[in-house]
């Protein structure tokens, strides 16, 4: 199989499917009613909202620039000293919240790497640091002329009443390809009869476009459109429309590969709900490398081989199958990208995870990629883990030379207090891999159950993990954003 980045595991290809993604569903919608026929509706155009909430000796594009790449206006090299200083900065707060919890000498300094007691690495540069992104989402909102049929991003906020849409032509994280397909879309709105749809409950019906591309340069664009109370058939109208501006008009030259067409009254809203409609082209793009469902494909690949190293820094990942033995739990796993890439270390990955549509292109991914060794489980981590971690001691605790290994890779909101305690409470785990995006919220709370010293009225009975490495990954150039990997053991 080809593999366009070898960094891992060159004879494994992941071969993820868009419709994985797609299938997608966090929330559900009501019915919508589409019997009420209305007559197409008059382009008006708006009042420009009130503009004096931002720094107008900008231009918009700049204002923009800074509220989406904050960073836009260093050189590269500024970037990453900026997010080390960061993130040396947030160690160094976990530093002294540990210290004080174990009664330990405080940590002196609020920034120094070498009082922190563990340390940290330079920050991994992202390979690619211009438009990175392989999946973009334009909004549909007035624009800086008045005219509601403006496909960019927002500037401004619905509380204060000054949303202003400026398009993204100049965002430097934002590949060209994207751009070009928003730049069609805002024109096919523009000459159609249908109003746009600005606040879900105003009415109007074209909305936002996501836009996705992988390495190959394939693009898939996905229109979303509210219904409001158009028929069917007059739904179909508008559809062919599209169709007919991205494949025979001006919109082809986009060379859209897949387009398609979601009918939706909500902000999100799953393919079970509101299928997914394939108007053009093909059901799915395919990426060949390690960490499509990542917005910046390269830098994952480092992000996943950091990972690698600092879950089995022995090596044997490389060895291209059979491990070493033991277990690795990869909770919040996803679709599966990091277990499935560190398989051949380990003789079994049990991945959990809460989206169950997840956990079925997990299985997917692992068969697609002839892996064997990788089982799915879905349900949240805090229900799952404390029921399947205590049973895995008995064939694990000294039987395999790793024992296990969790790598855990919460969202924002961490991981449930009977995770953390699950996984402390597990004698045969004494390595811990936590990859967090957001180290200064949630995850900070863990750092700390995971570490504290033992508490048998809270039922945490096992040993406390320190911390051992961190290393800093830039997986959002111009962006404030770094990706924190901690590596703990005990
Ligand atoms: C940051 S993503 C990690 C994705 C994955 N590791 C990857 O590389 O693609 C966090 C994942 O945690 C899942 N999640 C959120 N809450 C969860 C819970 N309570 N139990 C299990 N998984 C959860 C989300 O659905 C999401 O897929």
């Amino acid at each position: 199989m080809a593999l366009a980045v070898p960094c891992v595991r060159p004879v494994m290809a992941a071969k993820r499917h868009l419709q994985g993604f797609l299938g997608r569903s966090y929330l559900s919608m009501s019915v919508v009613d589409s019997a009420e026929v209305k007559p197409p509706q008059k382009i008006r155009r708006r009042k420009p909202p009130n503009m004096k909430a931002f720094d107008e000796s900008l231009s918009w594009e700049d204002r923009l620039a800074d509220a989406v790449t904050p960073l836009w206006r260093l050189g590269y090299d500024e970037q990453l000293h900026v997010k080390q200083q960061n993130q040396e900065h947030i160690l160094s707060h976990f530093s002294s919240q540990l210290a004080h919890l174990t009664s330990a000498q405080p940590s002196s300094s609020p920034v120094a790497t070498g009082t922190l007691g563990f340390s940290v690495q330079p920050i991994r540069p992202s390979p690619v640091r211009d438009g990175y992104r392989n999946k973009s989402t334009f909004s549909v909102n007035v624009g800086v002329d008045g005219n509601p049929k403006t496909v960019g991003f927002y500037l401004g906020t619905g509380k204060d009443r000054n949303i202003i849409c400026v398009n993204g032509d100049h965002l430097v994280n934002m590949p060209e390809k994207h751009k070009q397909v928003a730049r069609c879309y805002q024109e096919f709105i523009r000459l159609s009869p249908l109003e746009p749809c600005l606040l879900l409950h105003r009415g109007g019906h074209w909305r936002e476009v996501t836009v996705r591309s992988n390495a190959k340069g394939q693009t898939m664009a996905i229109v979303y459109f509210h219904p409001q109370t158009l028929a069917s058939e007059e739904i179909a109208v508008h559809r062919a429309a599209l169709v007919e501006y991205f494949t025979r008009g001006p919109g082809a030259a986009c060379e859209l590969d897949s387009l398609f067409f979601q009918e939706s009254a909500m902000t999100r809203c799953g393919h079970e709900v509101s299928p997914y409609q394939l108007l053009h082209g093909q059901p799915h793009i395919n990426e060949e490398a390690n960490a499509f469902f990542q917005v910046n494909t390269a830098a994952a690949e480092v992000l996943f081989t950091v990972a690698r190293d600092l879950c089995f820094p022995e090596g044997a990942a490389q060895s291209g199958g059979g491990g070493a033995g033991g277990t690795l739990l990869d909770v919040c796993c996803g679709t599966g990208a990091i277990g499935i890439t560190l398989s051949p270390a380990v003789e079994r990955v049990i991945g959990v995870e809460l989206v169950q549509q997840a956990v079925e292109d997990a299985r997917h991914n692992a068969v697609l990629n002839g892996v064997l060794n990788c089982e799915f489980l879905a349900g949240k981590a805090e229900v799952v883990l404390p029921g399947i971690v205590p049973q895995l001691s008995s064939s694990e605790e000294g039987g395999g030379a790793r024992g296990i290994t969790a790598l855990v890779n919460p969202a924002r909101a961490g991981l449930h207090y009977r995770v953390v305690r699950a996984l402390r409470n597990q004698p045969a785990i004494r390595r811990l891999v936590y990859i967090s995006c957001k180290p200064d919220g949630e995850a900070m709370r863990n750092f700390r159950e995971l570490c504290c010293p033992p508490d048998p009225q809270k039922k945490l009975t096992g040993e406390a993990f320190s911390p051992r490495v961190a290393v800093p990954i830039d997986m959002f150039p111009h962006t404030q954003h770094c990706e924190l990997v901690l590596l703990f053991e005990r």
